[in-house]
């Protein structure tokens, strides 16, 4: 038999000990990274007991770490932190179960290749919403500094999808309900009859959108409890307050360099 030409070379497919090396660096850093994520969700009153998640990508690599299932935040360590293939879910790191959300933070990295870190809690304001079934208007410009519109909530899932594969129609109901919008222009969504998910470029970044998300939700709650006709922004409102720090050309975020001498 003539094998192809292309066939590498046996010594090319035995792995170098300085890429098993950088492999354990960069499998450390994203499960580092995971964790502090996880460990602010109790910090920013996000979650009660273990009732949610984060999860962080290292697209390089092809890996998803993610929050083990119904671990105390308190007793979270990193080597808990479950990393799978992005490609298949198959196990990489980690002993644990992974979070029994793992499919719809799955089916997101696969849909959104320009998300980088997914949060899901069941934070109380954003929660009753998801509940009720309702869409957040963009009441305010607190809202527009991060979502430009309404904050959408989905169709509830239907008892065959709930039954087929929750999590991962769960992701599918996600990505139908922000057709047409960029998600990072719309950094989070209500699934109605459960609770919210918010993504970002990061783990960090995902849990700030959490953050935002569960507050917009109280102001929006209270802004309709004051005024129950009380109708969204205009458009030249909402376009100014997020063009200016998220449109072409803004810069917010930066940060100043580290060290000035
Ligand atoms: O949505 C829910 C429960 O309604 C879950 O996200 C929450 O309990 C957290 O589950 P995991 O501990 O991540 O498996």
């Amino acid at each position: 038999m003539t094998l192809p030409l292309s066939f590498p070379p046996v010594a090319e497919c035995v792995p170098r000990p300085e890429d098993a090396a950088a492999d354990r660096q960069a499998l450390d850093a994203l499960r580092e990274q995971v964790l502090q994520a996880n460990l602010a969700l109790p910090r920013h009153g996000l979650v009660l007991f273990t009732w949610g998640n984060v999860s962080g990508v290292d697209r390089a690599r092809g890996w998803m770490a993610i929050k083990p299932s119904g671990v105390a935040y308190e007793r979270l360590q990193r080597e808990d932190i479950v990393v799978l293939a992005l490609a298949d879910g198959a196990r990489v790191a980690g002993t644990l179960k992974p979070s029994s959300d793992t499919a719809t933070h799955l089916h997101l990295y696969r849909q959104w290749p320009g998300i980088g870190g997914i949060v899901h809690t069941h934070s109380t304001h954003a929660t009753a919403w998801a509940q009720a079934g309702l869409p957040i208007p963009a009441l305010g410009t607190t809202h527009a500094d991060y979502f430009h519109g309404e904050v959408p909530c989905s169709r509830p899932l239907r008892p065959d999808e709930i039954a087929r594969d929750y999590e991962g129609a769960t992701g599918e109901v996600i990505v139908e309900t922000l057709a047409g919008r960029d998600p990072a222009a719309c950094p989070g969504v209500l699934v109605s009859e459960h609770a919210p998910f918010a993504w970002g470029r990061d783990a960090a970044q995902a849990v700030h959108h959490a953050a935002v998300l569960e507050e917009v939700a109280r102001l929006a709650l209270y802004t309709r409890q004051l005024d129950a006709d009380r109708r969204p922004i205009g458009t030249a409102l909402l376009d100014k307050h997020y063009l200016r720090k998220h449109g072409p050309g803004a810069t917010y975020g930066q940060q100043p360099p580290a060290a000035r001498t």
